[in-house]
């Protein structure tokens, strides 16, 4: 029988889990701090409920944390893991593909100085193919559960020293909603992680009506990927922008507050003689005129087969230097882990069912 998962509930559910099992309600707080706080790794260590309960729920339940597999390490410190995937999901119509079970994510650690940001994922790939990304090349191979995108820093080998969590490994978080909401609720909840939701953020191409559910449930940093402020030309780039144009993102998000704590970014990949031009800069500021933001300028990490470069370091500086000057706070943000294929958009594990994991 396979056992179920505690690591992603409340304390509400565990608390029911405990009644089921004709256990006091009290257990399942017990349960909660044992997992959030004390991060332990199985039932057993679970030393204040009796011996008898714990046995009780082993018999249906585990913790469900896994450790990676694999763990690659660059010349400039970062670390990328792999880790296996317990449990996906689908949307009601969209197509299965259980048969490239077994599953792997790739999270990548990112030490910087008194930093170390964590870049997590939160599917299987992803299907929003985006013509610059290796991720949206894989294809979708399922939403993950929020155990499964927790697991990524309960697991971590370097968990203590995290500073930062950012969503942007595998996956679109937005089109996993439900599992991403669950997750920063535990990492941010006094009773588990109890993370300041300024140490997170998630980014995000932009879909509307999940996009307005995070701002207003969640409190953590948004960052929206931008890319070109021309619609045919972010259409080519991200097909998305077909069907939700940025500039209704970027009306939404004018009807929220992030001149306080919440941040609100813009990133942009800056590709050679295609969205460098001043006039792509001055379609930018009119875009964002008004809004509470910054830009982020990302270089192009190459991907196989598509015919995209990214600027070089003096287009990046001017491109900022206008951009700054004319009202937009702007920074380019340094590369980490390309030598590993750990840098932004170069995450991929379509190969990783067939064996490959460890080469
Ligand atoms: C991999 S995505 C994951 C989060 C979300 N799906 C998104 O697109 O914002 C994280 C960031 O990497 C960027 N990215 C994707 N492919 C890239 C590439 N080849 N080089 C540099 N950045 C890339 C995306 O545009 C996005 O800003
Ligand atoms: S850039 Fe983000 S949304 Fe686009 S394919 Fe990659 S992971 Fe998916």
């Amino acid at each position: 029988m396979n056992k179920k998962i505690l690591l992603g509930m409340t304390p509400t559910e565990l608390k029911a889990v405990a009644k089921s099992l004709g256990m006091p309600a009290f257990t399942g707080d017990q349960i909660a701090n044992w997992m959030y706080v004390q991060h332990v790794r199985s039932i057993d260590e679970m030393t204040n409920i009796s011996k008898t309960n714990r046995a009780c729920l082993a018999e249906q339940y585990e913790i469900g944390c896994v450790d990676p597999i694999d763990a690659q390490h660059s010349e400039d410190g970062t670390i990328k893991y792999l880790f296996p995937v317990r449990t996906t999901s689908y949307k009601e119509g969209e197509a299965g593909n259980e048969k490239t079970s077994p599953k792997f994510v790739e999270t990548v650690y990112i030490p910087d100085g008194e930093r170390a940001t964590l870049c997590v994922s939160c599917e299987v790939g992803c299907k929003m193919n985006c013509l610059f990304c290796q991720t949206g090349k894989q294809g979708f191979q399922g939403y993950l559960s929020a155990a499964d995108i927790l697991n990524q820093i309960y697991s971590l080998p370097e968990r203590e020293s995290l500073t930062n969590i950012v969503f942007m490994g595998q996956g679109e978080p937005m089109d996993n909603l439900d599992n991403v909401l669950r997750t920063t609720e535990i990492l941010t909840a006094p009773y588990a992680f109890a993370w300041s939701p300024k140490r997170i953020t998630v980014s995000t191409i932009g879909i509307k009506n999940e996009l307005k559910r995070f701002i207003e449930e969640s409190d953590c940093h948004l960052a929206v990927s931008l890319h070109s402020p021309f619609h045919e030309q972010r259409a080519e780039l991200m097909p998305i922008e077909r069907t939700t144009p940025v500039e209704e993102i970027v009306d939404l998000l004018r009807n929220y507050d992030f001149s306080h704590q919440r941040r609100l970014s813009f990133e942009y990949i800056v590709f050679e003689g295609i969205n460098d031009s001043k006039e792509h800069a001055r379609a930018i500021v009119r875009l964002l005129e008004g809004l509470f933001c910054r830009v982020n300028l990302i270089r192009f990490h190459p991907i196989p087969h598509v015919n995209l470069h990214g600027a070089d370091d003096k287009q990046m500086e001017s491109f900022r230097n206008y951009l700054t000057t004319h009202g937009i706070h702007t920074t380019i943000r340094a590369s980490r882990g390309q030598d590993i294929l750990a840098a932004c958009g170069l995450l991929n594990t379509s190969r990783k069912a067939d064996g490959d994991c460890c080469k």
